[in-house]
């Protein structure tokens, strides 16, 4: 499923009224329509049955325009329905001209909002909402008589559905404007727009349903949308993966890899232990746990199934003693090595970074998780290393605002681009964690994921990521591959893990690795 900015929208269904003949009404009705079928099974769920009156908040452009189309299916229902028009009707033109029509012919009752001068609205006499206001077509903050509207259907506290987008929502990147309808539904006319898959808009959008309007799946494709949903269908179509894939009888531990994780040092050697622990569970063969040698007989043991392998630290027991060279010989005939959980800095980890990266066999796949990432930000020439080889880099926003030089509000007012951006620049496979992390692949493809749950907001959590995506990238999966995967399989673990426990804010980093 593709997911599409305002200008993408407006590219495709120009390509399907104009270049297919596809009439906009035909378009319209559709998607009225599945809004006043999604509006009724909303209230159905909730009241136990479907809403009887509802309000529909119709704005001048087509986002209006679909909902007097849905207007006039509620009112086939056998709904009782009133329109709240935000601007004088009288001046709507092409498809909401012929709609207002069709609306007023049928009789149904309208008010024309002139804000707190005018009439007043009186929202007790309905179930629901329709909110119409304001679609792709919307810039900047609702104005006027579209602003008093969301104010007070937001406080109503009638539940909202929402057409193709909640209106005073910026579509392209789900920053919210003030004010901005919060929608218990938001029925996505064709495509999710971006700005309903990510945070704030996403937390706005309330749930979003993707309704088909008529529009030829292939348009999309043509007219070049790059960003994807992240779930089962795109990892089979788009990226070959079958998540379901049983492994086949006539296999042993070789043939699942080999990973490397160099991870842990004296104050953090638990992240090390759930990356290792993490890249097991993942599947691979065979792991190989690297640490600074003083922390080998402590950790002895921690993870049985892993082979632990303590490198010379000029008896420090932390990474500033190891020698690069001596990391890089480890990488023989290993199979994918995982850099960075609780890794540490210290004077001269730059250097070191660069030396490490330089001595490495150029294909073997590398994860650079945590401290590696801030290295690299303190060491921009090191990341030119990278280019052309087979990397995934896992940053959080903080990490990735390091990385490319911005601070964290600029990362977070628009992650689908910042991770583009980076990944096609630096030739390199970006995952931006947080709620709905986003994978950028070098060729800039995006995938955004929707499993996780905000009990992984927990120490450790990125640290199993880490381990996981190595552990697939040993098993012969490709950096994007690895990289998607390994966010959806690690969200979706965090799912069972959180339904699991009786609050998910209990959960820990380790329930997701046993989750897995
Ligand atoms: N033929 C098509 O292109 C189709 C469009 N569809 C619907 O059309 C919508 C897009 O329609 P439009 O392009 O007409 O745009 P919208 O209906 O989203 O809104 C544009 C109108 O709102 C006004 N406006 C913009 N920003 C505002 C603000 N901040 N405050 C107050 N008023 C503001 C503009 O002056 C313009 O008149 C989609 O979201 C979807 O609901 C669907 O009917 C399917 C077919
Ligand atoms: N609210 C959330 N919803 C979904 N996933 C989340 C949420 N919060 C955190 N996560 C996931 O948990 C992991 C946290 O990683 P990170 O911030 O690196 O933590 P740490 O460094 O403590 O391991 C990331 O994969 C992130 O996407
Ligand atoms: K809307």
């Amino acid at each position: 499923m593709r997911i599409v900015t305002s200008e993408e929208m407006r590219n495709i269904d120009k390509a399907a009224i104009e270049r297919i003949g596809i009439p906009a009404l035909v378009l319209m009705e559709n998607a009225g329509r599945a809004v006043a079928e999604e509006a009724m099974r909303l209230t159905a769920q909730a009241h136990g049955g479907p809403a009887k009156r509802w309000l529909v908040l119709a704005g001048k452009g087509n986002n209006g325009a679909d909902g007097l189309v849905a207007a006039r299916h509620l009112l086939e229902a056998g709904c009782e329905v009133g329109i709240a028009y935000a601007a004088d009707p009288a001046g709507f033109r092409g498809e909401a001209a012929v709609q207002r029509d069709i609306a007023a012919n049928l009789g149904l009752p309208a008010v024309v909002y002139a804000g707190s001068e005018g009439d007043p609205i009186y929202w007790t006499r309905y179930d629901g909402i329709v909110d119409a206001l304001l679609g792709t077509g919307s810039r900047g903050a609702p104005a006027g008589v579209y602003a008093a509207l969301i104010r007070e259907a937001n406080a109503s506290g009638l539940p909202i559905v929402a057409i193709d987008t909640p209106s005073g929502l910026d579509a392209d990147t789900g920053n919210l404007h003030d004010p901005c309808i919060r929608a218990a539904r938001t029925v996505a006319l064709a495509y999710a727009k971006r700005g309903l898959v990510q945070y704030p808009g996403a937390g706005a959008a309330g749930e979003v349903v993707v309704r088909a309007i008529g529009i030829p799946a292939r348009l999309a494709e043509q007219i070049g949308v790059r960003t994807f949903a992240l779930d089962e269908r795109t990892l089979r179509e788009r990226l070959g993966v079958d998540p379901a894939r049983a492994r086949e009888a006539d296999t042993h531990k070789g043939t699942y890899g080999h990973a490397l994780i160099a991870a842990g040092s004296r104050p953090m050697s638990g992240a090390g232990l759930l990356s290792a622990r993490a890249a097991l569970r993942g599947g691979c063969g065979l792991v190989t746990w690297a640490v600074p040698d003083r922390l080998v007989e402590p950790l002895a043991g921690r993870v049985p199934e892993a082979m632990i392998y303590g490198l010379p630290d000029e008896e420090r027991g932390d990474w500033s003693g190891v020698a690069p060279a001596a990391l890089s010989q480890l990488t023989v005939g290993k199979d994918a090595l995982v850099l960075g959980p609780g890794l540490g800095r210290w004077a001269g980890d730059g250097d070191w970074l660069r030396e490490l990266l330089a001595g490495l066999d150029p294909a073997l796949p590398i994860v650079l998780d945590a401290d590696s990432l801030n290295i690299l930000a303190d060491m921009p020439e090191a990341s030119a290393q990278l280019c052309g080889r087979r990397a995934v880099l896992t940053p959080h926003p903080g990490e990735m605002a390091r990385l490319a030089g911005f601070a964290v509000p600029d990362i977070q007012r628009d992650r689908i681009e910042a991770a583009r951006r980076y990944a096609t620049q630096h030739a390199v496979t970006l995952v931006l964690k947080g709620a709905r992390t986003v994978v950028a692949t070098p060729e800039g493809d995006v995938y955004v994921n929707a499993t996780g749950n905000p009990g992984m907001a927990t120490g450790g959590a990125g640290d199993v990521l880490a381990g996981l995506v190595g552990s697939l990238l040993a098993q012969g999966r490709t950096p994007d591959q690895a990289a998607a995967f390994g966010v959806w399989l690690h969200g979706a673990a965090g799912d069972r893990a959180a339904a699991g426990r009786p609050t998910s804010s209990s959960l820990v980093a380790g329930d997701i690795i046993e989750a897995l």
